[in-house]
């Protein structure tokens, strides 16, 4: 999709990013109420310029919400919001220089591909020969430039969501909001779509994308940082990384990838290196501490492909249990011991052998990959 992989030079898409200037978005204690109900809990949360930030939770979480507040087709009852640091809080949808791609493509039918980009400036009453370049740069962004004459019935599901992209794009926004966009595509198209929209980030950096899905590996594929919303509420927040290794707390850490979270206790909270002793049933292991006192309570929160079944360098935590299953998959195969009353799943790539079931089993893991988080449940 880049423009110098279609041989259109980089004319096009430097253009585009010159003409948007990075814009941050901010939400100061944002709230949405429908007749009453409210489905948005006071949101205070930044995006920077230039990042995407994508917004998961669970279906009915609220982050389509946050995203039609932003883009002003909902008001929120109580709070503000910021696009490059002006209140637009009281501005309607098209003042707001923004633009929206939905799931549902939301092309119009009967007009061809150029038509469909151009139509946000038509709207707006741009002149003929902006209009033509503009479409023309939009559509060579996403790769598209020889289906400008085509209806949206004769392209793919994909080929139509990049229409949406262009279209979204040609109107050059501050800020570009994406509402599952790929979600309405099927599971391979989905992947392929993924890496263009990492390429459409990469060729325009200044463009500040939020991001919504219910699908985490797109959310840990694309984000520079990831937002979670549980029943309405900014649950945790951070660089996808970040959040991925050290999950703030056991929804987090569920919802965003598989974790094993075992029960132990702090039995050494003096730091050597940032690292603490704690206490899983027999086993004493050194991991990154979190500022409680010994005899505090923790989940260890530790992936399941972090966790070796060979003493291997650096990997000095040791976990004994006893195997249930085993599931060879070729590359892969997963397992789950029983620890004490926890089970733990573990995902190996390399198996010098395939372990018994029923045997005593014995986990490693390197301690900068285990993290402590609270042990109430939730947030
Ligand atoms: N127009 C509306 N009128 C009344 N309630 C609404 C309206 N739109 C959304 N809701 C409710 O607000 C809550 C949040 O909905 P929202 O669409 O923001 O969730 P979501 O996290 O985007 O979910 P999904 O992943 O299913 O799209 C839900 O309980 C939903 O039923």
């Amino acid at each position: 999709m880049t423009a110098a992989a279609l041989g259109d030079g980089r004319t096009a898409t430097q253009d585009l990013v010159r003409a948007g200037a990075a814009s941050t978005v901010g939400f100061d204690k944002v709230s949405v109420a429908y007749r009453g109900a409210v489905v948005l809990k006071p949101l205070t949360l930044e995006v920077a310029a230039g990042e995407i930030l994508a917004m998961i939770g669970p279906s009915g979480s609220g982050k389509t919400t946050a995203l039609r507040a932003v883009a002003g087709f909902v008001r929120p009852v109580s709070g503000r919001i910021r696009v490059g640091g002006t209140d637009v809080t009281d501005l309607p949808p098209y003042e707001r220089g923004l633009a929206m791609v939905v799931q549902n493509y939301a092309l119009f039918p009967h007009m061809r591909v150029a038509d469909n980009v151009a139509f946000g400036l038509r709207a707006r009453g741009a002149a003929r020969t902006l209009i033509e370049s503009r479409v023309d740069d939009a559509l060579g962004v996403v790769g598209m430039r020889t289906f400008r004459k085509r209806y949206p019935r004769e392209l793919s599901g994909g080929q139509q969501q990049r229409v949406a992209i262009a279209r979204a794009l040609a109107v050059r926004p501050r800020v570009l909001l994406l509402d599952e966009p790929l979600s309405a595509l099927d599971a391979q198209i989905r992947r392929s779509m993924v890496e263009e929209i990492a390429r459409l980030h990469a060729d325009l950096p200044d463009l500040t994308i939020l991001y919504v899905t219910h699908d985490q590996s797109e959310a840990l594929t694309l984000a520079d940082r990831i937002a979670i919303l549980k029943d309405g509420a900014l649950c945790a927040v951070g660089r996808t990384a970040d959040l991925y290794r050290r999950p703030p707390n056991r929804f987090a850490a569920e919802f965003l990838g598989r974790a094993n979270l075992l029960p132990v206790v702090i039995e050494d909270d003096r730091s050597v290196g940032g690292m603490v002793a704690v206490r899983a049933g027999a086993d004493r292991l050194l991991v990154a501490g979190d500022g409680a006192p010994a005899g505090t309570r923790r989940l260890l929160c530790v992936r399941p492909q972090h966790l070796t079944l060979t003493a291997e360098l650096g990997y000095s935590n040791r976990i004994g249990g006893r195997l249930r299953q085993v599931h060879w998959q070729g590359e892969l195969t997963h397992l789950v011991a029983e620890v004490g009353d926890s089970l733990v799943r573990i995902v190996a790539t390399r198996l010098p052998a395939l372990p018994e079931r029923g045997g005593a089993v014995d986990m490693f893991f390197a301690p900068g990959d285990a993290s402590l988080i609270p042990e109430e449940a939730g947030v």
